[in-house]
């Protein structure tokens, strides 16, 4: 299988303030791969970087096996790219904004782009100025998907969405991958990463934590649990355990059966189990990395 990207080292430093620090990874063709990290972490400048959209300080950037230092523009036309701050003309239809962003791809998306709105129900006759900011995402959709691409780079694409357009948005992605494109999914969601994505790489401060199969990540993420009616659960491995009212709350990420019997005949009156923030839910690949370094 043909590798689509190759990333060596990616070093950006804006002045004095870390970007990213040799950041490495391979994507294959065919994959939908996620590509993890809380605020700040350096997702956007990983992905900008990638598209010689900024210039890295040092490392190198491979797309369909070509350097994009030195064929960005031949590059960019098989690529569909959703920005996190996409920027549009206010005064232009979004009918216009669309033509626009396809004139760059020399292929005429029309049909394409009147479809997609139609799923998305975004109105392409309105004023880019006059969307909100969940329409401004759809109109960022359709330009990354409108034009038959090898590669979707798409950095953050759902946030804004409301669930039923995320839904619509990931049945779009999938589409495009059954027809063979390889997709690159930025996210600060790890469910959604869970569901849609075979394999990914989870980056914090700048540098990689971790790069594997999505099951294999997720295996181990924690959970947080709050307990109502107990205090104390023995036998188990809790992570910052905090009392609450009439309980416990803390992270966990040992095995669900383990949980359950640790909780056998113990009067416990509720029980909630969420993805924390993403911080925690990594909370063991930082340590280990931390630990590493030291
Ligand atoms: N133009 C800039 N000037 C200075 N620092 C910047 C600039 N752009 C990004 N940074 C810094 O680089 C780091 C990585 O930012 P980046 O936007 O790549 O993260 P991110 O993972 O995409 O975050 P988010 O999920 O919030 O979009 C952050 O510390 C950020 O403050």
């Amino acid at each position: 299988m043909a590798e689509i990207i190759r990333l060596c080292n990616l070093t950006k430093y804006y002045g004095k303030h870390r970007g990213i620090e040799n950041l490495s990874l391979q994507v294959q063709e065919g994959e939908i791969f996620g590509f993890i990290g809380p605020n700040g972490a350096g997702k956007s400048t990983t992905i900008r970087s990638m598209l010689g959209l900024l210039q890295p300080d040092s490392g190198t950037a491979e797309l369909f096996g070509k350097s994009i230092q030195k064929e960005k523009t031949e590059i960019l036309r098989r690529v569909g790219y959703l920005p996190s701050e996409p920027a549009f003309y206010g005064g232009m239809r979004v009918r216009e904004a669309l033509q626009f962003a396809a004139s760059f791809y020399r292929q005429d998306c029309r049909s394409a782009a009147e479809a997609l709105c139609g799923r998305l129900k975004l109105d392409a006759e309105k004023r880019v100025r006059e969307l909100s900011l969940g329409n401004r995402k759809k109109l960022s959709i359709v330009c990354a998907f409108q034009h038959t691409a090898k590669l979707y780079v798409l950095d953050e694409p759902t946030s804004g969405l409301d669930p039923l357009m995320q839904k619509e948005f990931f049945a779009l992605l999938q589409e495009k991958n059954r027809e063979g494109a390889t997709i690159f999914l930025s996210s600060h969601v790890l469910s959604e990463i869970q569901k849609y994505c075979s394999r990914a790489a989870v980056i914090r401060d700048g540098s990689l934590v971790v790069c594997d199969d999505v099951t294999n990540i997720c295996s181990s993420a924690m959970k947080r649990v709050t307990i109502h009616g107990v205090e104390e659960v023995a036998g188990i491995v809790m992570r910052n355990p905090q009392k609450t009212g009439d309980g416990i709350s803390f992270l966990y990420s040992g095995p669900a059966q383990e949980l359950i019997a640790a909780l056998q005949g113990l009067p416990v009156t509720d029980l909630t189990i969420t993805e924390p923030p993403l911080e925690d839910v990594f909370l063991h690949f930082y340590d280990a990395k931390n630990t590493a370094s030291v």
